[in-house]
């Protein structure tokens, strides 16, 4: 198969969350996940409500669409999901980026694993905590880790709701001390058409899951982030 399912394509926008915080990037959104996070911002991506948006693209397509939003006003696009490592068919994507000069980041949970990972120049591996009700295969971890060990710029990032999912997030911690790491903050209101309130709920977490973090004394070494473009446009899609 070489077309890939996408299910939206946009920007140009800030990347909001994690290492890249507020760089200049496009957005190529697949559908289809392995997952089913209880608190999934990106649901439509899995759970049939924007099925009939789902467009079956060859990598030429996606950069047309690409271009045409972005003109030459971009030089990184940031590939997401739903869970884009379920399709190796995103190699050729990855590839036709690479020569137009694009840079690519891939946000992936790290449950699965395909040969282009190690071709991404900005990786986001953001296992699942127990709020979830996922549950993370740490020996697929680890094989990616180890994959892309090579790679500068690999980040992990563990979305934070409550105690239990912090301990999670300073196991993963501790477990690959290495690869540096961000804690985000969740958003428990991802319907919330209100941005007022929505903010004001994002920001009062943002500090519960700071004081958290300034207290630990295994999370001297990380960062703690909200998701700034939830604190801009709230729960819109496509940005
Ligand atoms: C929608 S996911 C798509 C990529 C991949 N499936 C993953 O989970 O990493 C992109 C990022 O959004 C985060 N995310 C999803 N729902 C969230 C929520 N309600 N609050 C905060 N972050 C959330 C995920 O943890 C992940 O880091
Ligand atoms: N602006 C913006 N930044 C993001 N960072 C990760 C996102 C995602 O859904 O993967 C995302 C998104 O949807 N929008
Ligand atoms: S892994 Fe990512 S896209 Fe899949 S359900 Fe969880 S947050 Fe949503
Ligand atoms: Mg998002």
């Amino acid at each position: 198969m070489t077309r890939i399912p996408v299910m939206e394509i946009f920007g140009p926008t800030i990347q909001g969350e994690g290492a890249l915080i507020g760089r200049k990037t496009m957005f190529v959104r697949t559908a289809g996940c392995d997952y089913r996070c209880s608190w999934c911002d990106s649901a439509f991506t899995w759970d049939g409500s924007a099925k009939d948006e789902i467009k079956q693209m060859t990598a030429e397509e996606i950069w047309n669409q690409l271009y045409e939003l972005g003109q030459d006003c971009f030089d990184h696009v940031t590939i997401s999901g739903g869970n884009p490592a379920l399709y190796s068919s995103i190699g050729n994507l990855v590839n036709l980026l690479k020569e137009k000069g694009i840079k690519v980041a891939l946000e992936t949970q790290g449950s699965k694993w395909q040969e282009w990972m190690k071709d991404v120049d900005d990786l986001t591996l953001s296992p699942k905590p127990p709020s979830s009700h996922m549950e993370t295969d740490l020996k697929m971890l680890d094989l990616i880790v180890d994959n892309v060990k090579v790679l500068k710029n690999a980040s992990l990032k563990v979305v934070v709701f409550d105690d239990v999912d912090f301990q999670f997030a300073i196991d993963i911690h501790e477990r690959y001390p290495n690869i540096p790491f961000y804690l985000q903050v969740g958003n428990a209101d991802t319907t919330l058409k209100d941005d007022d309130i929505l903010v004001k709920n994002l920001l009062k977490k943002y500090e519960w899951l700071i004081d958290k973090t300034m207290m630990c004394p295994k999370m001297n070494d990380i960062k703690v982030l909200p998701q700034l473009h939830a604190l801009v446009w709230g729960n819109k899609r496509g940005v």
